[in-house]
């Protein structure tokens, strides 16, 4: 194992430099430890260059322009449909020409040590990069996700795009089919429709079927309208491209689906699988398990930060889990208190009931918290509201003939609110309002006090409140 060019030089070895291994470093490091980061490929992570910011690049174009379509008066001024090079090309730019010169200079400036390569653990606080082994006193795996490609007979052989090549293409197919109605499918869906491409959509269930339904009744509808074939419970079962590069997939519903190519959204895994953790009892390819210190179960050095540890496969959460993560680490190696009880400094305890997350789709899906049948399943006693947020005036005259629907969903028991879902054009923003009040646990009869200012679409927040009915 360690040979003779052991190095124990650091507190804190971070595997992984996406963004959540960054923050991990970053806040120990403040802390005054001894911090190096080991990256494989560009430092910056996923989000970077294959997930959040090309995808978001790739879709808002096409929400600006429709925005536009939507107003009267506004409508007229448009002439032309996208320029998809020009998109294109500010994605590319989004993704910093897939280069990680910027990053590596912010990592120099934090005075965190980039080791570039392979890390694997070899033992106790031990890591191998190519043949050279590395101690620290903890280190912090934070190596993200990998895309799980379904076991269905011709795809691998058909050379199907994941998510990195939708991201990262330079072209538009003629033809695309994407295989999951889950966030990557929906977003890339609507992101390639935009840009032209004739998409058909296929989805075992209904579409976002972790949210509330109407989400995916909403987004389905959406879907539609902009010429996307969306094909509901149904599921490949062969697919074979031909040596003209042409893809033939078979449903199981018997029909044929011909497209340029086939981008499979169906989840992701831990990327643990050659991370060497069997050398010290862990199972490769099994999501991390922790604390709220992100703590591995069992093992007092060992930490499993974002992604990895499979708790909310989100950027701003990983990056929350960071922030806990790489104080708590820096407060046991400095001999400094803990604070993990719920809600302090140490923990992620937002983890478990108050993750926000948006679906860029349009109408977009902002939901933090419960959903109803979630919160039902934890034994929670709920009543739920819903809203049209169509017959908000702000909406209507944010978008001529605005659709969309808010939802709460209260403890009746508490009189908070445990879960928030807002689907329609341009409600991403309001979400933060919803992660406050659920955080700050803010009665009910002290929302009443919290007005929205007339006329905008957080109005809905009032017309939740009345459709509830106020506490006597
Ligand atoms: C298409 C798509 C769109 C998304 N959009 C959003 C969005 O809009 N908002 C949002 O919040 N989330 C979004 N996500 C999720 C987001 O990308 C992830 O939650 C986030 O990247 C996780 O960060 P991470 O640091 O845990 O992992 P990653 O970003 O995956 O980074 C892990 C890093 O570890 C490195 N690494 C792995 N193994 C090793 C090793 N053994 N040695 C050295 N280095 C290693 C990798 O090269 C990588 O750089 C999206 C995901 C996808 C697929
Ligand atoms: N805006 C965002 O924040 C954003 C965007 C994209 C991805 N992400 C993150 O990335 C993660 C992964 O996204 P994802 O969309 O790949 O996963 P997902 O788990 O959200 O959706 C996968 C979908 O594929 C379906 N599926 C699985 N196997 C199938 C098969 N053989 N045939 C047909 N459908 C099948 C599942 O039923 C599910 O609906 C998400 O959990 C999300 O947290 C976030």
């Amino acid at each position: 194992m360690a040979g003779a060019q052991d190095h124990q030089d650091y507190d804190l070895i971070v595997i992984g430099a996406g963004p959540v291994g960054e923050n991990v470093a970053d806040y120990a490091r403040k802390r005054g430890i001894r911090v190096a980061i080991v990256e494989s490929e560009l430092v910056g992570g996923e989000c970077s260059y294959w997930a959040c910011m090309p995808s978001k690049a790739l879709l808002r174009s096409g929400h600006a322009l429709r925005a536009v379509k939507r107003l009267d008066g506004a409508r007229q001024a448009v002439i032309g449909g996208l320029d998809v090079p020009a998109v294109l090309a500010r994605r590319t730019s989004f993704a910093s020409e897939w280069k990680d010169d910027d990053q590596v200079a912010w990592l120099n400036s934090a005075d965190i040590e980039l080791l570039r390569g392979h890390a694997r653990i070899i033992g106790p606080g031990t890591i191998d990069i190519d043949g050279r082994s590395y101690r620290a006193k903890a280190i912090a795996v934070a190596t993200g996700s990998i895309p799980v490609l379904p076991d269905i007979p011709g795809l691998a052989d058909a050379r199907p795009w994941s998510t990195r090549e939708a991201t990262s293409s330079s072209n538009v197919p003629p033809q695309l089919l994407v295989v999951g109605g889950g966030v990557a499918g929906t977003e890339l869906a609507t992101a390639y429709a935009s840009l032209g491409s004739e998409v058909t959509l296929v989805a075992r269930g209904a579409l976002l079927d972790r949210e509330e339904p109407f989400a995916g009744e909403l987004v389905a509808q959406a879907l539609g309208r902009i010429g996307v074939d969306v094909r509901i419970g149904t599921t490949p079962v062969r697919v074979d491209r031909d040596a003209t590069g042409i893809v033939s997939t078979e449903l199981g519903d018997g029909t044929i689906v011909v497209s340029d190519e086939i981008l499979i959204a169906t989840g992701r895994r831990p990327n643990t699988l050659d991370l060497g953790v069997q050398t010290v009892g862990l199972v490769p390819g099994e999501w991390l398990a922790v604390d709220d210190t992100m703590l591995v179960t069992g093992i007092d050095w060992l930490y499993a930060v974002g992604d990895v540890n499979g708790r909310a496969l989100l950027t701003h959460q990983g990056k929350y889990q960071a922030r806990a993560a790489g104080e708590a680490i820096a407060a046991r190696i400095n001999g400094a208190p803990v604070h993990a009880a719920p809600w302090g400094e140490h923990v992620a305890t937002a983890d478990h009931a108050a993750v926000p997350h948006v679906v860029f789709t349009d109408p977009e899906v902002a939901r933090v918290g419960l959903t109803e049948a979630e919160a039902r399943e934890r034994g929670l006693r709920v009543r739920a509201v819903d809203y049209e947020l169509g017959w908000v005036a702000g909406a209507k005259l944010h978008a001529d003939g605005y659709e969309g629907r808010a939802k709460l969903v209260v403890d009746e028991d508490h009189r908070v609110i445990v879960g928030a879902t807002f689907v329609g054009q341009d409600v991403a923003e309001l979400l933060h309002s919803a992660t406050i009040a659920i955080v700050g646990q803010v009665p009910l009869d002290r929302l009443w006090h919290a007005v929205p200012s007339y006329p905008t679409i957080s109005e809905v927040w009032l017309r939740l409140l009345e459709t509830y009915g106020r506490p006597s």
